[in-house]
């Protein structure tokens, strides 16, 4: 096996990945099914929002002209013919000096064009009076004043979240078309590898990494199947990988893909024939990072170290995904933040520190997750943010603005800055 590998950088890797990121099909879901999907249609306003005018608050609808001239020493009073609440009209259309009593929501009457809030009346029923003028549309909500019919509101790729269901529920989708979800398969090699469940002997520790990749998968909304874990053997883990890929749109291993004596997921891509993207990026963690395609089909090969498996899943495994999905914004959402103690080490690569990312009152920042090599866990259960230092450099001193990347958020970004 040649050891030697050409490294790529990692915006030159993001792009060899997405290159290869297909899908989508479409599917139909019911709206209760369909908050964290991709859409797959715009939403285009079915009708005007509000789709009529209506009262802002509680109050007396009226006609404006007759409070010209309403003042504290000239109050001018109104007849209230009708009272009604939200989801009710008026009976009959306003004359002068007549006036609705009408709740938040409520279909203005006809020739009704102001409200008096109910604080702005002295009421004495069955008249109040009023000490200003009102403006015409003062304190209405007017049609279309939120959406026109036939505006595109929200683009086709839009992450759907609450706020989008409440559109989607406006407009009436009881169902609406999004992105089908990729099937992705799972499969954890290593010899070394115990089951969570197991107790530890010598030599072996349990499988982080499959269950880490799962819920990674899980955050986008993306359901996995598990391979399990195999040992270090090539036949085995080729059958395995070659069942997997035609059961699922992507894989994922962890494990074997460095230049170790039993590192068999570079003669696996060999043998499956696959078009290996690269096997080297130049980061830190997750320099052996490996992405191939077969058949048109995604292979990941993530690290065995947990970091780096970690650290390669958001910066490759996650825009492919998402991709995949028809996502606009498949990165890692972008931020600044100062550091708040030195990183005083020497960067060759791109170096990405498991971190804490924090909003204060005085700015953001970042803080180092503690044990940062690429074996470590501990750092990524406390981190939810990665720290991107630039390749090249000396280090970093407290204070320094740095860039960041942040994890667990829902939306990504429509562009990679780095
Ligand atoms: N001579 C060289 N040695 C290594 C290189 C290199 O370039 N030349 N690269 C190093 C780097 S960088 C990394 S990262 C690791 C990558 O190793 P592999 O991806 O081949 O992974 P393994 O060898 O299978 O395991 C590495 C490490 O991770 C532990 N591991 C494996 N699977 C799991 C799992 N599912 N859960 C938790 N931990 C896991 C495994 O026990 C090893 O300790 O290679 C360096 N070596
Ligand atoms: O792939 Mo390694 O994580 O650079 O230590
Ligand atoms: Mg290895």
């Amino acid at each position: 096996m040649n050891v030697m590998r050409k490294p790529v950088s990692v915006s030159d890797a993001i792009v060899k990945v997405l290159a290869h990121a297909r899908l989508s099909q479409h599917e139909t879901v019911p709206l209760g099914a369909a908050y964290g999907r991709i859409l797959a249609e715009p939403i285009i306003a079915k009708q005007d929002v509000p789709h009529f005018n209506r009262s802002a608050y509680d109050g007396f609808a009226i006609r404006s002209v007759d409070s010209i001239g309403a003042s504290g020493i000239n109050r001018i009073s109104f007849r209230i013919i009708d009272r009604i609440g939200a989801g009710h009209v008026a009976k009959a259309p306003l004359a002068e000096g007549e006036a609705v009593r009408l709740m938040t929501g409520a279909a203005m009457p006809e020739h009704g064009d102001a409200v008096v809030m109910l604080e702005q009346a002295e009421v004495s029923e069955p008249v109040f009076t009023i000490r200003k003028p009102f403006q015409p549309y003062e304190n209405v909500s007017l049609q279309g004043e939120d959406a026109r019919v036939g505006e595109e509101l929200i683009p086709s790729g839009a992450f759907i979240h609450p706020g989008t269901i409440a559109l989607l529920a406006t407009f009436g989708y009881d169902r609406v078309r999004v992105a089908r979800k990729p099937i992705v398969g799972i499969l954890a090699t290593g010899t070394e590898l115990l089951e969570v469940e197991d107790e530890l002997v010598p030599g072996k520790i349990r499988n982080s990494n499959g269950p880490m990749i799962a819920a990674q998968l899980a955050r986008l909304g993306i359901e996995s199947r598990s391979y399990g874990m195999l040992a270090d053997d090539l036949d085995a883990c080729y059958e395995t990988v070659v069942q997997a890929l035609s059961e699922t749109d992507c894989l994922i291993t962890t494990g074997g893909v460095s230049v170790g004596d039993f590192d068999y997921l570079p003669a696996i891509y060999e043998r499956l024939g696959a078009e290996v993207l690269f096997n080297k990026v130049s980061m830190r963690p997750g320099s052996v990072t490996t992405a191939a395609v077969a058949q048109g089909q995604l292979l990941f090969g993530l690290s065995g170290n947990p970091s780096a498996c970690f650290t390669g899943f958001e910066l490759f495994v996650r825009p492919a995904m998402m991709k995949m999905m028809g996502s606009q914004k498949p990165y890692l959402p972008y931020a600044k933040a100062a550091l708040t103690e030195n990183f005083l080490k020497a960067n060759p690569f791109t170096r990405f520190i498991r971190a804490v990312y924090q909003a204060t009152p005085n700015g953001a920042l970042v803080t180092p997750a503690g044990f940062n090599k690429s074996n470590a866990v501990s750092s990524i259960a406390r981190g939810n943010a990665l720290i991107v230092l630039p390749g090249g450099s000396a280090g970093y001193e407290a204070g320094r603005e740095v860039d960041v990347l942040l994890l667990g958020v829902e939306e990504g970004s429509a562009e990679w800055v780095l």
